[in-house]
């Protein structure tokens, strides 16, 4: 497979906002034309005819070199895919579509942010499970899909495995708009990813609850103590989860409206029930808080945060007095 900064097939499957934005980067960055593979027929059908990305991403063109598609045929051809569904939905998908993609040393890029509930695996491993002859790799970072669609400044983190093959793909991916820095470290930018949608649920809950800037900038600090030390017990490299896909996201996602997970949790802190709070739209946060504690408990990692998190939205707890108990811990020494 050869994937370089002068061309290279790149393919994505899923054609949500994310799937959308990433595709125009793609398409912008290299000549080829990029499939777009999306599961649901007449929505992929109206995105080629309109060349809009639709209600997931109003106002946002495809770029002229995205082809959208529900025919996985073009996934054959393709040098590496994106892959860009929510987390709980990878395996199923990726059973459908391994006949298109099983290939030595396909590389298959993950870009969905979350934990698998079911088997408590991280993103790459199950990948490895399901295209055992695949090279997984892992992009992450703070990045909004309507900004990177449209083109605005954004920065995130690609790994893989073999250094050579992540510089490669940040390099294919990369443009004017969009920096991709590479590394080898995938645990911690999965982890990363995966674990700042659980903290920006707990800060929309703190700010929709109007407890006040300090308490958010107390959770952002304590949360990223703790997704830190969840992040090394799995191997992960305390620098990456300094970087874009930890502290970077962490900015992002926690401080801003536009992100789904803060938007759940400041309506839930408005007093929203945990089963409308989303108003429909994806929140990995709300998938992977519980699986993520599990894994915690399995490592030795305390992680209150996430904990109050989880015992809000499995109802074990009410939000004022998971804010009590938190306050409530004992004093230690910073760390
Ligand atoms: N939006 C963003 O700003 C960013 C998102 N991400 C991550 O990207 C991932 C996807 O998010 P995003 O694109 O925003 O979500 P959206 O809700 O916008 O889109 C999800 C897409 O996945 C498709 N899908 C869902 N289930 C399946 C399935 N079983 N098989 C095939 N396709 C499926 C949906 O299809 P259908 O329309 O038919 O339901 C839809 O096209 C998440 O993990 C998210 O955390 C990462 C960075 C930025
Ligand atoms: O991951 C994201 C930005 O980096 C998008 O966050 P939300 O899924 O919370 O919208």
């Amino acid at each position: 497979m050869t994937v370089d900064a002068g061309g290279g097939v790149i393919a994505v499957i899923g054609a949500g906002a994310w799937g959308v934005a990433l595709a125009n980067a793609a398409a912008r960055a290299g000549g080829a034309p990029v499939p777009l593979w999306g599961r649901d027929g007449a929505a992929v059908a109206a995105m080629a005819a309109t060349r809009e990305a639709g209600s997931r991403l109003p106002g946002v063109r495809l770029e002229d070199g995205v082809a959208p598609a529900a025919d996985p045929a073009p996934l054959a051809n393709a040098d590496a895919v994106l892959l860009v569904i929510p987390a709980q939905q990878i395996r199923d998908a990726l059973a459908r579509l391994r006949p298109w993609l099983g290939r030595k040393g396909l590389p298959v890029v993950i870009c969905a942010k979350g934990i698998e509930r079911a088997s408590g695996l991280f993103m790459s491993d199950v990948v490895r499970e399901m295209l055992p002859e695949a090279a997984p790799a892992v992009l992450s970072g703070p990045s909004f899909a309507a900004d990177v669609a449209r083109g605005l400044p954004t920065a995130v983190s690609l790994a893989a495995d073999d250094e050579a093959l992540a510089a490669r793909l940040a390099r294919r991916l990369s443009g004017p708009a969009l920096r991709i820095y590479h590394t080898t470290d995938m645990r911690g930018v999965e982890i990363g990813g995966a674990a700042k949608n659980v903290l920006a649920i707990a800060c929309g809950i703190v700010m929709g609850r109007g407890l006040g800037e300090s308490a958010r900038a107390a959770l952002v600090a304590r949360g990223f103590a703790e997704i830190t030390r969840f992040a090394e017990a799995y191997g992960a490299r305390r620098d990456t989860l300094m970087g874009l896909s930890g502290l970077g996201d962490i900015v992002l996602t926690c401080g801003s409206r536009q992100s789904r997970n803060f938007a759940f949790g400041e309506a839930l802190g408005r007093g929203a029930p945990v089963a409308e709070a989303s108003g429909g739209k994806l929140t990995e946060g709300a998938a992977t808080a519980a699986v993520m504690l599990r894994r915690a408990a399995d490592a030795g990692v305390d992680m209150p945060v996430s904990a109050a998190v989880a015992a809000i939205l499995d109802g074990r707890m009410g939000i004022d007095d998971a804010i009590g108990e938190l306050m409530m811990r004992p004093l230690r020494r910073e760390g």
